[in-house]
C-alpha cells in the first residue's frame, strides 16, 4: 500500500489532537474537516487516526524506545501515524518516513524537528517490527474494564481487546439483491461483509440505494422484531436509521422517531436514496404521545456505545464512564413509556449496543419483573443465522470477540418482549 498523501496525513494529525488533546469525538471532528478535502483524502485521514487510537498504548511503547523525551505534539502524531503505517498497515518504510518528515515541516510548529522524525521514524523501520511483535493489545480504560471483566472474564475481554486492535471490516444491508461488481462475503446472518476500507459512496449500487452501512450485529434487532408487511411499527431512538430501514424495506408502516433534528437529516438521506418510505418524527420520546398504539416496536437507546469500539476507538480517550448513571436512567424510563405503546399481543424490542450489563441484561429483568403482563420470547440465534451460545437467559448477548476471526461485531443486548393479549 502507498502512502496517503499529504493532505490525509495533516488531517489525521488534526483529528487526534481534536480527540487526544480537546477530548472531541472522532464523528464531530470528521465534519469539520475543510470541504476542499476530497473524499478519500477525507476517509485515509479518519482510517488513520482510527488505526491510531486503537493501538495508541503499544505504538507509543515502540516510540518512547527510540525517543529520550516526548516531543511536540505534532511531531509525536507524525511519528505515531508513521509508525501505525509502518507497523500496521504495511505501508513500504521509505514512504512512510518520507510521508512522516514532509508532515513534520510543513507546519511551522514542527519543522524545526523534522531531523528528529527522520531518525525516529528510520529506527521504527529498522528495528520497530521485532519490538511490535512483542506488544500486547491496547487495554480497555479501567472504567469500562473492571465491569466487563466481572460480566465476561479474563479470557473474554482479552479476546475483546485483541478484536477491537484490529478495526472493523465494512458491514452492508442490502436491501435485496446483491448488486453486480459490490464484492463481499456473505455473512451467516445476512450481512455483507467488506475486508478492505475505502470511500462508501464509490461502492457499486451505492447511488440506487441497493444497501446501507450497518454492522452484522446492528442489523440484527429489527430481524428479531420480524416486522410484517403492513404492521404499524414504531422505530423508538431511530436515527441515522440502519433499523428504520430494515423495517420499510420489510414492508412495515414505519413511524421513525428521535430527538435529533441533525441526526434525522441523516434518516432522510437513507430513505430518499434507497427509495424507502417512513413518517419521520422529531420529538423527545419522554414527552411525546402516539395517537393510536403500534403492533410493534423496536427501542434502539441511547447509551455508552461501548459495543462500537472497533469502529470508535475514540470513544475511550472522549468518555468516563460517568454518562452510564444517566443513561440507564433514560433507558428504564423510555422502555417504561414504549411498553404503553404497544397494542395487547403486541412485541418489543428492547436493544443497546453496549456492553454494559447495566444497559441490557438488567434493565430488561427489572422491567419483567414489574410489569407481570410482559413476557420475554426467547431468541432462536440458529434461525437468525448465528450461534447457539449467542443467546443468554432468552436474550441475544453479541460481543465483539464473536467472529474474531472474521472481524468481530458490534457488542448488542437484544430482547424481543411480547405484551399479554
Ligand atoms: C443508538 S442511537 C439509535 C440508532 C438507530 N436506531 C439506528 O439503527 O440507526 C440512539 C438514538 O436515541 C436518540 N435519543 C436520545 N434521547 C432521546 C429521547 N429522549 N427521545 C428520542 N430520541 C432520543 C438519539 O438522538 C440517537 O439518535
Amino acid at each position: 500500500m502507498s502512502a496517503p498523501g499529504l493532505p490525509a496525513r495533516l488531517a489525521a494529525a488534526e483529528l487526534l489532537i481534536g480527540v487526544l488533546s480537546d477530548g472531541i469525538m472522532l464523528g464531530d471532528l470528521v465534519e469539520k474537516l475543510p470541504r476542499d478535502l476530497p473524499p478519500p483524502a477525507r476517509a485515509r485521514a479518519q482510517s488513520l487516526a482510527a488505526m491510531v487510537l486503537r493501538n495508541l498504548e503499544p505504538i507509543d511503547t515502540v516510540l518512547d524506545q527510540f525517543l529520550t523525551r516526548k516531543p511536540p505534539v505534532r511531531a509525536m502524531h507524525a511519528l505515531r501515524i508513521a509508525a501505525a503505517e509502518m507497523l500496521i498497515d504495511e505501508v513500504a518504510p521509505h514512504a512512510a518516513v518520507d510521508a512522516a518528515v514532509r508532515a513534520a515541516r510543513s507546519d511551522p510548529k514542527s519543522s524545526r524537528l523534522s531531523g528528529l522524525v527522520n531518525a525516529v521514524a528510520r529506527n521504527i523501520s529498522r528495528e520497530g517490527y521485532d519490538i511490535w511483535a512483542q506488544m500486547e493489545p491496547q487495554r480497555l480504560p479501567h472504567w469500562l474494564r473492571a465491569p466487563l471483566l466481572r460480566a465476561y472474564g479474563e479470557d473474554a475481554v482479552d479476546a475483546m481487546e485483541r478484536v477491537h486492535a484490529g478495526g472493523a471490516p465494512l458491514d452492508l444491508t442490502l436491501r435485496g439483491e446483491q448488486p453486480e461488481g459490490l464484492e463481499g462475503e456473505m455473512a451467516p446472518t445476512g450481512t455483507l461483509r467488506r475486508y478492505r476500507s475505502g470511500q462508501v459512496s464509490a461502492l457499486p449500487g451505492y447511488e440506487e440505494g441497493a444497501f446501507w452501512v450497518q454492522d452484522a450485529a446492528a442489523a440484527l434487532p429489527a430481524r428479531v422484531l420480524d416486522a410484517k408487511s403492513g404492521e404499524r411499527v414504531l422505530d423508538l431512538c431511530a436515527a441515522p436509521g440502519g433499523k428504520t430501514l430494515q423495517l420499510a424495506a420489510a414492508g412495515a408502516d414505519v413511524v421513525a422517531l428521535d430527538i435529533s433534528s441533525k441526526r434525522l437529516e441523516r434518516v432522510r438521506e437513507n430513505l430518499a436514496r434507497t427509495k424507502l418510505t417512513a413518517e419521520i418524527v422529531r420529538a423527545d420520546a419522554m414527552g411525546w404521545q402516539p395517537d393510536a398504539p403500534f403492533d410493534a416496536i423496536l427501542l434502539d437507546a441511547p447509551c455508552t456505545a461501548t459495543g462500537t469500539l472497533r469502529r470508535h476507538p475514540d470513544l475511550p480517550f472522549v468518555k468516563t464512564g460517568e454518562e452510564n448513571k444517566s443513561l440507564v436512567k433514560l433507558q428504564r424510563d423510555l422502555l417504561e413509556r414504549a411498553a404503553k405503546w404497544v397494542k395487547p399481543g403486541g412485541r418489543l424490542v428492547f436493544c443497546t449496543c453496549s456492553l454494559l450489563p447495566s444497559e441490557g441484561e438488567v434493565p430488561v429483568s427489572r422491567f419483567l419483573e414489574t410489569h407481570p403482563d410482559w413476557s420475554l420470547d426467547p431468541i432462536d440465534a440458529t434461525a437468525l443465522g448465528g450461534d447457539e451460545h449467542w443467546v443468554v437467559d432468552g436474550a441475544l448477548r453479541l460481543r465483539p470477540d464473536y467472529w474474531a476471526e472474521q472481524g468481530g461485531m458490534d457488542g448488542f443486548y437484544i430482547a424481543h418482549l411480547i405484551k399479554s393479549a
